[in-house]
């Protein structure tokens, strides 16, 4: 709980002076102003984190937290449970998708076992289990609170390792069968009806579909979670890989890192992040929506915009390290375009 309390303590806002700096120079290079859109915004708002008017990314790291779900019993996913182990030795042997993406974007991954139900052995892997998977949330709370506290603390010490290794940008992803059931049921909690925000995850048939509908509504009235006590919520229909990455966001917020938040999973640990710490939206940079319905929904509430529209629906950190290029290629405006003086480029003349 320390550690807890310690980091949310930290989570300053952003550097509004280096963002009206940033913005001066970006108004000073060969465009029209704002012509760039969000690769301006992307710089503003690194430059508000990083303090520094131009900013660079340096080394990037996407953080895969890997749990089991006890919900599982109930047949919400397309999916058995030992996939969950399965795809944790899948990353570590480099052939995940995430592997390729991050390969492609110059990222780092590294791996957590926060709570696979059962014993998964690997040089790479970090053995940080809380538990062995949660129990089965429709018959009572899926952790205890000081679980979920453990677990956002892991998430803590992972990426704090991860900064004082000389990571400047990480990324959220996720491994756990099920776990698309627990975010929704935090989206609804949080206010959105449950019928809007509830897909198909790993791919359920229409039946599996109102299963999964039926079994939230349920894990909500047994449990009664408390939306104004966002940890109350983690630990009664959430998830350890959610409260990893829920920590993951809240020390990358302390240590002023950006912090590319992926899908549904990983917005979900966001949301969560956020209501324990409002500041900590400032550092985040939503990658993409995905193609679950709540996922929309879960940015809104936080306004924050997912710069790409893929069509992806598989979480592991995917969609953030796709999203590593562009918020590279955004940096790199700032430090190497020409200004208008410079390139003996005439300005507007409406100005
Ligand atoms: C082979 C495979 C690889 C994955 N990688 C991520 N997920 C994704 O799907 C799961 C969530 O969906 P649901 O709630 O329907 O189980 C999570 O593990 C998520 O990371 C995968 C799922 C599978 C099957
Ligand atoms: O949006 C996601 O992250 C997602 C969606 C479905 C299954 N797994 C992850």
């Amino acid at each position: 709980m320390e550690k807890l309390q310690e980091t949310v303590k930290k989570i300053q806002p952003i550097d509004q002076q280096a963002v009206e700096k940033a913005a001066q120079r970006l108004d000073m290079l060969t465009k029209p102003q704002g012509s760039l859109g969000v690769l301006e915004d992307i710089v503003k708002q690194l430059a508000g984190i990083t303090g520094n008017p131009i900013p660079r990314l340096g080394k990037k790291c996407v953080v895969i937290m890997a749990g089991d779900h006890g919900v599982v019993e109930e047949g919400v996913s397309a999916f058995p449970q030992e996939v969950t182990p399965q795809m944790v030795m899948n990353f570590l042997n480099g052939g995940a998708a995430i592997n390729v993406l991050s390969r492609h974007a110059g990222a780092d991954i590294v791996c957590c076992d926060i709570g696979v139900a059962s014993d998964v052995k690997h040089p790479s892997l970090i053995i940080k289990k809380v538990r062995y998977g949660t129990a089965n949330m429709a018959k009572g709370p899926a952790m205890s609170r000081e679980e979920a506290t453990r677990a956002i603390e892991v998430g803590i010490e992972v990426a704090e390792d991860k900064i004082k290794g000389g990571v400047n940008i990480l990324a959220t992803g996720e491994m756990g069968i099920g776990n698309t059931t627990p975010s929704s049921a935090i989206l609804t909690v949080f206010g959105c009806p449950v019928e809007k925000v509830v897909g198909r995850g790993t791919g359920i048939d229409d039946k599996g579909l109102a299963l999964k509908i039926k079994t939230i509504i349920k894990a909500i009235e047994v449990n009664d979670p408390d939306p104004s006590d966002p940890i109350d919520v983690l630990s009664k229909v959430g998830g350890l890989e959610i409260a990893g990455l829920a920590g993951v966001i809240l020390a990358a917020a302390a240590h002023r890192i950006p912090i590319v938040i992926d899908g549904f999973i990983s917005s979900a640990a966001a949301l969560v992040a956020s209501k324990i710490e409002p500041r900590s939206v400032q550092y985040m940079i939503a990658s993409h929506v995905s193609e679950e319905p709540g996922h929309k929904m879960m940015l809104e509430m936080m306004r924050l915009y997912p710069m790409l529209h893929m069509k992806m629906r598989l979480g592991e950190g995917t969609g953030a390290a796709l999203a590593f290029h562009i918020i590279d290629a955004a940096t790199h405006i700032q430090s190497e375009m020409a200004t208008f003086e410079s390139a003996g480029v005439s300005r507007s003349s409406s100005r």
